[in-house]
């Protein structure tokens, strides 16, 4: 499709999205162009995800006005992984506050991988932000409730009013992860060794473990970004689910660190706050005007989708949603990359 160079213009100028069949046209255009793309690798280290159908490819796009877009495999459930961290750390900053969790998990990008040990030994002993494991370990340490039971059904409730849906578990990812995890049990173990957690750190492990296990689908993670567009109100159910502060925390947040160590390439090329997980899904934020939901399992060296990365960059571009643009790029209409 032929992008328009007023209707881009205009898009950003405005601060609203193109109307509803340009962005369908968009999503449509954006689907096809990318599904030829084949480089990458599935995520292996859980290996109920090595499972996963490369191939499968989906898009959604939910704008702040309720009407959603969806195009390929966008109705197809996986694993939400890390894309979990960002609505449980926003549910978390809801209960308790910018200062709490500032202090104790912190909103630095750690330029190290999402697993990384190092980060933790380097900052001695801060997790340093919450969409690393580390930080994504201590953030759900904090989620009130007096079992981690009740933990659990908090973040499985407040994620689904996130999602304007009751979202499962999916228990065979969760058994399989429980197996193979040591490496976030040691994780934990070394916040609890630096005072950074103060529960079982094997529960807290148990419980983050199921928030990663929750089965979604690109049009749930494009309604649960839209949530955070629009101010904390879920665009679909019409629900509050978190408070306009909350959902400025998290978007900062996730500008800074939600891609791990590519986050500033990320935001060079693409501009949107935005949260990824190893079982290919992708969600990105344009303030106040919707999100992006992306999910194909192929994988870069980050742990980030190749498809949902090409397609997130297209339609920031031609809907005119970079948060830093004040006028379109030349680049904007390129249309490949
Ligand atoms: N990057 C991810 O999506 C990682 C999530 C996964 N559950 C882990 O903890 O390793």
């Amino acid at each position: 499709m032929q992008t328009d160079v007023d209707e881009v213009e205009q898009a950003v100028a405005t601060g609203s999205l193109p109307g509803w069949e340009q962005v369908e046209a968009h999503v449509v255009d954006a689907h096809e162009r990318y599904l030829p793309r084949t480089e990458g690798a599935v995520a292996d280290y859980i290996p109920a995800l090595a499972a996963a159908d490369p191939d499968l490819f989906g898009i959604s796009v939910a704008e702040v006005s309720g009407s959603v877009h969806a195009v390929g495999a966008a109705d197809t459930a996986f694993s939400i992984q890390s894309i979990s961290k960002a609505f449980v750390y926003a549910l978390v900053s809801d209960a308790l506050g910018h200062d709490v969790v500032r202090e104790r998990v912190g909103v630095n990008n750690t330029g190290l991988s999402f697993n990384s040990v190092i980060a933790i030994e380097l900052n001695d002993g801060h997790p340093m932000n919450p969409m690393v494991n580390a930080g994504a370990l201590a953030t759900t340490a904090l989620v009130p409730g007096a079992t981690p039971a009740e933990q659990w059904e908090r973040i499985r409730a407040g994620l689904s009013r996130f999602a304007g849906r009751q979202l499962e578990l999916d228990g065979e990812v969760y058994h399989s992860e429980m197996l193979t995890n040591q490496r976030n049990k040691a994780i934990a173990r070394l916040l609890e060794s630096y005072g950074r957690i103060d529960l079982d750190p094997l529960d807290v492990v148990d419980t983050y473990t199921r928030q990663c296990s929750l089965n979604v689908t690109a049009r749930d993670i494009a309604v649960m970004g839209a949530t955070l567009a629009d101010g904390g109100v879920n665009p679909v159910t019409g629900e509050r689910v978190v408070s306009p502060q909350v959902c400025r925390d998290t978007l900062s947040v996730l500008a800074a660190t939600g891609m791990y160590e590519r986050s500033g390439e990320w935001l060079f090329e693409i501009g949107l706050p935005a949260k990824s997980g190893v079982s290919g899904g992708i969600v990105a934020v344009a303030p106040g005007k919707g999100a992006i939901g992306t999910f194909s399992p192929r994988l870069d060296s980050a742990g980030n989708s190749v498809r949902g990365q090409h397609a997130t960059a297209y339609l920031s571009r031609t809907l005119g949603l970079n948060v830093f643009a004040s006028a379109a790029h030349p680049t904007d209409l390129e249309g490949t990359r």
